[in-house]
């Protein structure tokens, strides 16, 4: 019998991206479906998303009945609805005052969706009421710990109708305000993450953002699943925005993404490369101090990302003092990102920490090892000195040293190795499939 899983998430790839989340989101529903699984994904019906109007929704909010239109779209075989409640008409995804307030009205909208379905699967704070309030069984995944969403109480229960009986320690209390990732902790039937050395991290007080005791004292039903890539979306042989496509069988297609790169960004090489949002999770820091080695010593450096402005105007600034050796391009760009998997001769992840990482795969998958911190995912997927480098310590010198190491060691050798490693869904998947049914149980 097929299981009805309803998937409720801010961002899913291909109708809206800012980062990982969205792969995740978007390849999970494909992996499942031959494992009997019937996964539909619930979204915002971002302004800029089109679909086909299907139905209403009809929810309280604030002590007022409110209706949301809903939306229906397909993209690659998985179905797409689409909730419109206020607060949506807008062109970013997240950035704005009011956040918690028009996403917390998501959730409880998306609570009458899913009493059609055997189980709700929510990701990340914006889904995290859902575990309380949804009358099905629910499956809860922190992508990233680092965004909790916190709500002042007396709000958050004027907006929700919720009891204030929910508020203490062991429920919805974090520090005096609402914490909803705690919500979704404490009340999910399960709770995974996505790779086993996160789950492991999250557990101590370095990594746990104020959250590892509740972690620690719910561990019995957390699990790490590593994110699988979508292997139609990341493949070099069939990249649409590459010069021409390539394969470990056939690695000649890469020298010409490596040309046509240098091209786009006036670079050369030894090219390294660093893409994604510009956060403070990243280690840009690292990148930016470590600049003026990598320029002794010879590196070229492409950032791109957008993101956080203090990080943008650093880069702007290192990219005017290096004319011809740094560039930064703050643009989301996935034909740019692409190139630069498939062109760059490395690409940096100094993050601090993280959760999983998609951009170390991807780049493993088009022949070009990372240079990464050994932190979480990153640890999980690269294979130090074969596929990539890792390096342990947060400080410019360890990036350096990293770099310098993949130097010695011959990014090409480590490059080829990198291709040959399976990062499909598949198991993944099943692993999703136990914890499902675990929690049905
Ligand atoms: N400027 C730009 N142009 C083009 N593409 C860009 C881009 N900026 C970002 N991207 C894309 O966004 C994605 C980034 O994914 P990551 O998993 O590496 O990090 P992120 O921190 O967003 O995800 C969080 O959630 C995921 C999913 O669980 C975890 O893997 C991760 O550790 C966690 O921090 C990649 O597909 C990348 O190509």
């Amino acid at each position: 019998m097929t299981m009805k899983v309803l998937m409720v998430a801010p961002e899913a790839y291909p109708l809206v991206k800012v980062g990982g989340l969205a792969d995740v989101v978007g390849a999970l529903p494909k992996a499942l479906r031959p494992l009997g699984v019937e996964a539909t994904v619930l979204l915002p019906w971002h302004r800029f998303v089109e679909a086909q109007r299907v139905g209403e929704v009809a929810y309280a909010f604030a002590g007022q009945e409110e209706r949301a239109p809903l939306g229906e779209r397909w993209e690659g075989g998985v179905r797409f609805l689409l909730l419109g409640v206020p607060g949506f008409e807008r062109d970013r995804v997240y950035g704005y005052p009011d956040d918690v307030e028009r996403y917390l009205r998501f959730a409880v909208a998306a609570g009458r969706v899913a009493l059609g379905f055997d189980l709700v699967h929510a990701h990340d704070w914006t889904a995290a009421l859902l575990p309380l309030t949804a009358r099905v069984p629910a499956v809860y995944t922190i992508h990233n710990l680092a965004h909790q969403g916190l709500v002042d109480p007396a709000l958050f229960f004027h907006w929700t109708g919720l009891p204030w009986s929910l508020f203490h320690m062991e429920a919805l209390e974090f520090y005096g305000q609402v914490n909803l990732m705690k919500g979704g902790i404490v009340f999910a039937r399960a709770v995974t993450t996505v790779s086993p050395s996160y789950a492991e991290e999250i557990q101590t007080p370095e990594f746990g953002m104020g959250l590892d005791g509740v972690l620690r004292r719910h561990a019995g039903k957390l699990f790490g699943i590593l994110n699988g890539l979508d292997l139609e979306v990341f493949d070099p042989a069939k990249d649409p925005h590459l010069p021409a496509p390539y394969s470990r069988e056939d690695v000649r297609g890469k020298a010409l993404a490596q040309k046509a790169l240098w091209e786009r960004t006036g670079l050369k090489g030894p090219l390294l490369a660093y893409v994604g949002r510009l956060d403070g999770q990243k280690g840009l820091d690292l990148i930016l101090k470590a600049v003026p080695r990598l320029k002794e010593l010879g590196f070229y450096l492409l950032v791109q990302g957008v993101g956080d402005e203090g990080l943008a105007q650093a880069l702007r600034q290192v990219e005017e003092e290096n004319p011809g050796f740094v560039r930064f391009v703050e643009a989301y760009d996935e034909a740019l990102a692409r190139l630069a998997y498939a062109g760059a001769d490395a690409l940096l992840v100094p993050s601090r920490f993280e959760p999983c990482g998609l951009v170390q795969m991807i780049a493993q998958r088009y022949g070009t090892p990372p240079v990464a911190r050994a932190v979480g995912g990153l640890k999980d997927t690269i294979e130090d000195g074969r596929t990539g480098v890792l390096f342990q310590t947060y400080h410019p010198e360890g990036l350096l040293y990293g770099v310098l190491r993949l130097f010695r060691l011959g990014p090409e050798a480590l490059g080829l190795r990198g291709m040959e490693k399976d990062f499909s869904w598949e198991r993944s998947a099943r692993a999703y499939l136990e914890v499902y049914r675990k929690a049905l149980g």
